[in-house]
């Protein structure tokens, strides 16, 4: 059984253990992938500022999200097809999100449907949504996450068209899988993760087919998102979905100030800074480098969260000391789930614990509340 330290080693072992078509999926970013890959790299060039003999004893990562509270400041984020990195991946995420004591966003696209996985679960989870052309589907989702008690409404406002990801496109990527010689290749050889597919009835989206009109093939992501999401989604639109979810909302995908600043005006409750984990505009700057202005244009007027590149618990705290108040990581969980099922999300969240809760002590600060810029290196020193 291979050693696992750190979130590069559960990549390692879900690329060993999932066909290439949905490891490619995950693993890949948008045209060239250079925003896939500064989201990383910006991370690795931020210092950290050691400090010693400070009394480290009584450290604590709680704090609260959207009003809710939380054992750490990070959040599942949403992510579509999750249940083909594994069976009923959905569920599995869920509860270990849940038994960690942090939110799980379940995507519009995901396998599992909303009525599944809070069927499943016992504790509340967010709900991503993805405006479609078709408006009284659109509603009909809002509605279902409330009658299933999802707790934050999640909508995302940077995949109104889908950025173009060669390796989709190269591997014939397609839910289900097609069944050419290549396809059977790249399954025969990932038997386990075969036979728990056969196991699993939760096989197509759950929470489109049978439930959108008109939708009967969704092989081609991309030729169905043309399709269906609406393009002319704008501002105006966001009070719509406010009003009818009534609940607290997290406007996803800014990564502007000026678009920042315009959130403003929609009383939504957060923004999350994000390029989508580089899977959108291909030479966008990485979320982290962007955080600090966008920190300083609204921070003070409304909660804001990021994603984008987070592999480790040092990474966290980066985001924290540059004035994230929440942080959500997509393909570092995905990983475990795709290497090891629930058992798998739980150990990466360990992982980024452990690494944020260590880093925080040797930095000198006992709460997450406490981090800012004055724990980096260059940014904000005193002396
Ligand atoms: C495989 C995959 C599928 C995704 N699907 C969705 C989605 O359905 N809805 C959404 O808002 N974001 C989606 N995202 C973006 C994530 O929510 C998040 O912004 C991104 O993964 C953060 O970057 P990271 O993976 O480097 O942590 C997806 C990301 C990945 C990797
Ligand atoms: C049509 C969108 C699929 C999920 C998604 O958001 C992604 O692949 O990035």
């Amino acid at each position: 059984m291979a050693v696992v330290c750190e979130i590069r080693d559960l990549e390692r072992l879900a690329r060993r253990r999932v066909p290439k078509m949905f490891f490619d999926y995950a693993n890949s970013g948008a045209w060239t992938e250079s925003t896939y890959r500064a989201n990383s790299e910006d991370f690795a060039r931020i210092k950290l500022r050691q400090r010693v003999a400070v009394d480290m004893s009584d450290r604590s990562l709680e704090t609260t999200l959207v009003g809710q509270r939380v054992s750490m400041p990070v959040v599942l984020a949403p992510v579509g097809l999750t249940g083909m990195q594994y069976p009923d991946g959905e569920i599995a995420a869920a509860r270990a999100a849940a038994a960690a004591g942090v939110p799980y966003t379940l995507s519009t696209m995901s396998i599992c449907s909303i009525e599944t996985v809070a069927a499943a679960t016992t504790t509340p989870f967010w709900f991503q949504l993805y405006v479609m052309r078709d408006r009284d589907f659109v509603g009909s989702l809002i509605d279902r996450a409330k009658a299933a008690g999802c707790s934050a409404l999640v909508l995302t406002l940077d995949l109104q068209i889908l950025g173009q990801r060669h390796n989709d496109i190269r591997n014939g990527l397609s839910t289900p899988p097609k069944f050419t010689p290549k396809h059977l290749w790249q399954m025969a050889t990932r038997p386990g993760w075969c036979l728990r597919m056969l196991r699993t009835r939760n096989r197509t989206f759950g929470n489109i087919v049978g439930h959108a009109k008109g939708v009967d093939d969704l092989s081609s992501l991309s030729s169905w998102t043309s399709q269906q999401f609406d393009p002319r989604l704008s501002w105006k639109d966001i009070e719509w979905v406010k009003q009818r979810w009534g609940g607290p909302l997290i406007l996803k995908g800014i990564l502007d100030v000026e678009d920042a600043r315009r959130a403003l005006d929609t009383g939504a409750d957060a923004i999350s800074v994000s390029n989508h984990g580089g899977r959108q505009l291909d030479g966008a700057p990485s979320s982290i480098s962007v955080l600090p202005e966008i920190v300083d244009a609204v921070g003070d007027r409304i909660e804001i969260h990021m994603d984008g590149g987070v592999r480790s618990g040092q990474d966290v705290l980066k985001a924290l000391c540059l004035g994230a108040k929440g942080v959500h990581i997509g393909r570092a969980y995905i990983y475990g789930l795709a290497a090891m099922g629930g058992p798998g999300v739980s150990l990466a969240l360990d992982i980024i614990r452990k690494e944020l809760d260590i880093t925080m002590a040797l930095c000198g600060e006992r709460r997450v509340a406490d981090l800012s810029r004055t724990n980096l290196y260059h940014e904000g020193r005193q002396d």
